[in-house]
């Protein structure tokens, strides 16, 4: 008898969705005259302009001349071989290929360039990644101020980012970094989950409806999650978390686009959790069972008892929506609702009822770029750091880099020798089961506030390590290829918009750039004593190594 055919570990069971077999990727009319398939030549499509600069490379709108149809091409640069190619880029395209839903960006296709010798004598080759064009983000969407959601489109957007949170969880994928600015929208109003450089399979069963966001098995790393959508769990250094860290965003989404501003905009990971608990109250074991356990929970006490103001501040979302709102953004991810659940809610019932994806109206289009030269761009803190892989002893466990040797453009800028810390390396592990370890990073010196987005070239700090950067201009990461941007003001977009429509109640907290010197102490010994903890936990793991 013919043996059973196994699953794939990473491809998502048979009853659920298919992913595979994506005609555009498997059709060989698109793969032009390439060798692979699902990979054509750069040269078939013909750029247009810039759209945004990613973490690891930038952002074109260009047209398929093959087709006419707009596409969207994420640009990956190789530097050289050394480098190795971005971990975030292989995951992406990983889970893109995989991955098949209304509400998910497709992949068509990538596209690549012959690597070409520079003066430098190093060979850079293109590696780009083809999606659709979409015409906004909802970052993008919500700074237009010709935009005012009505309740219904918020309906109907809730709806799409839900099914398309289900579907992952579903498929056991956790994202990672859920944020208005990683949900585009076509001019048809469908929104679609993008940019899954920090998602990765989850091991916990998937949950079912009634199960709230379910019970962690195993820890993952700590450094996910763009700031201001990160859930208190995290912020407070849980690394056993579950597919309720993406239902924490989905609830900072949902506030957004009724405030139409992001709605708890920390500017350090203290100030984050602080804001966290001026909005849901702060912690006790009736709202977050455990809580005092977590690694960072010494740092709350100090914060003195904040009272809840969450339906005081969202009363304009009616009680339905408040409803909804409060189970999206529980304390405790063990009861946070899941998506399944969250769908069911009956504020998806009530009048006003959602409105449908095409009755959107269609707007000027607006992306990270367009943004940026109007001057109006919020000054979102940068997503987490992944890493590259394919560089033998300096990788981490799962192949990561640790972030303070790549520049800001996620490149590799020369790794020191691993550390004496016992750990396998990544060539001896098996996939991403490795990723153990914490990797948020000490503040540089001069604590937060400093243009500190990857550190550690010096000291102590030469471990794994990602601090991102608020300046108090409000720049994201510098990056060499950047025009500095320092005549912005990043209050110009929030104050306007405030402006305009009135406040929903209660400010989101402090901008970027506003923290305090208390804040800056409070990080800086809360981020020695994680090193004390992780040096401790390095020991001991050296010794287990060794033994
Ligand atoms: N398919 C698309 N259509 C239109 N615009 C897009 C598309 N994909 C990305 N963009 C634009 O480019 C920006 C950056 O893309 P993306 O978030 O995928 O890159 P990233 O490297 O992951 O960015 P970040 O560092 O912000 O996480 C988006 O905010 C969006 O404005």
């Amino acid at each position: 008898m013919m043996p059973a055919k196994r699953r794939a570990p990473d491809s998502p069971v048979a009853e659920r969705p298919t992913p595979a077999k994506r005609p555009s990727i498997q059709d060989p009319r698109h793969s032009g005259s390439h060798k692979f398939q699902g990979c054509s030549s750069r040269t078939v499509y013909r750029q247009i302009n810039k759209l945004g600069e990613g973490t690891f490379g930038l952002v074109y709108k260009a047209e398929d001349t093959r087709t006419g149809a707009m596409v969207a091409m994420k640009q990956f640069t190789v530097t050289n071989e050394k480098e190795g190619f971005p971990i975030t880029a292989l995951r992406e395209i990983k889970y893109l290929k995989q991955l098949k839903h209304k509400n998910v960006i497709p992949l068509l296709e990538m596209a690549v360039d012959k690597p070409i010798r520079g003066k430098d004598g190093h060979k850079r080759g293109v590696i780009m990644m083809v999606t659709p064009y979409m015409h906004y983000d909802l970052s993008g969407l919500l700074e237009n101020p010709q935009v005012n959601l009505t309740e219904p489109q918020i309906k109907c957007f809730m709806q799409q980012l839900l099914r398309g949170i289900k579907y992952l969880h579903h498929n056991n994928i956790l994202h990672r970094d859920i944020k208005a600015a990683n949900l585009l929208i076509n001019n048809k109003g469908i929104l679609q989950i993008a940019d899954f450089g920090l998602a990765r399979r989850f091991d916990e069963p998937a949950p079912t409806p009634g199960s709230g966001g379910g019970v962690a098995m195993r820890q993952y790393t700590g450094n996910v999650v763009t700031r201001w959508y990160r859930a208190p769990e995290l912020c407070l250094g849980e690394r056993n978390y579950t597919a309720a860290v993406d239902i924490w965003g989905v609830g900072c989404v949902f506030a957004e686009m009724k405030r139409g501003r992001p709605i708890l905009t920390g500017n350090s990971d203290t100030h984050q959790i602080e804001l966290i608990f001026q909005l849901c109250g702060s912690p006790n074991e009736r709202t977050m069972p455990g809580w005092e356990r977590l690694p960072d929970a010494r740092l709350v006490k100090s914060f003195g008892n904040h009272p809840r103001t969450l339906e005081a501040q969202f009363n304009v979302l009616g009680s339905s929506g408040v409803s909804l709102l409060s189970e999206l953004l529980k304390l405790d991810p063990r009861t946070r609702v899941n998506a399944m659940d969250a769908l069911d809610h009956e504020y998806f019932k009530v009048e006003p009822l959602p409105s449908k994806p095409g009755d959107l109206p269609e707007f000027e289009d607006s992306h990270e770029l367009d943004r940026r030269k109007k001057g109006g761009q919020r000054a979102l803190p940068p997503a987490p750091a992944g890493g590259t892989v394919g560089v033998g002893p300096s990788a981490d466990w799962n192949g990561d880099i640790p972030a303070p040797y790549m520049n800001g453009n996620g490149r590799h800028v020369r790794p020191p020798p691993p550390p004496p810390s016992g750990r396998r390396p990544a060539w001896q592990k098996d996939g991403e089961r490795g990723e153990t370890r914490d990797v948020r990073a000490p503040p540089p010196e001069g604590g937060v506030g400093g243009h500190g987005h990857r550190q550690g070239k010096g000291g102590k700090d030469k471990t794994d390590t990602y601090i991102p950067s608020y300046r108090s201009d409000g720049g994201r990461p510098p990056r060499d290829d950047r025009q500095p941007r320092d005549d912005r003001d990043w209050r110009d977009g929030h104050e306007r918009r405030r402006d305009e429509r009135g406040s929903l109640g209660g400010g989101g907290g402090r901008g970027p750039g506003g923290g305090g010197g208390g804040d800056r102490n409070r990080d800086r010994d809360r981020e020695r004593e994680r090193e004390r903890e992780r040096e401790q936990r390095d020991r001991e793991r050296a010794r287990e190594w060794r033994r």
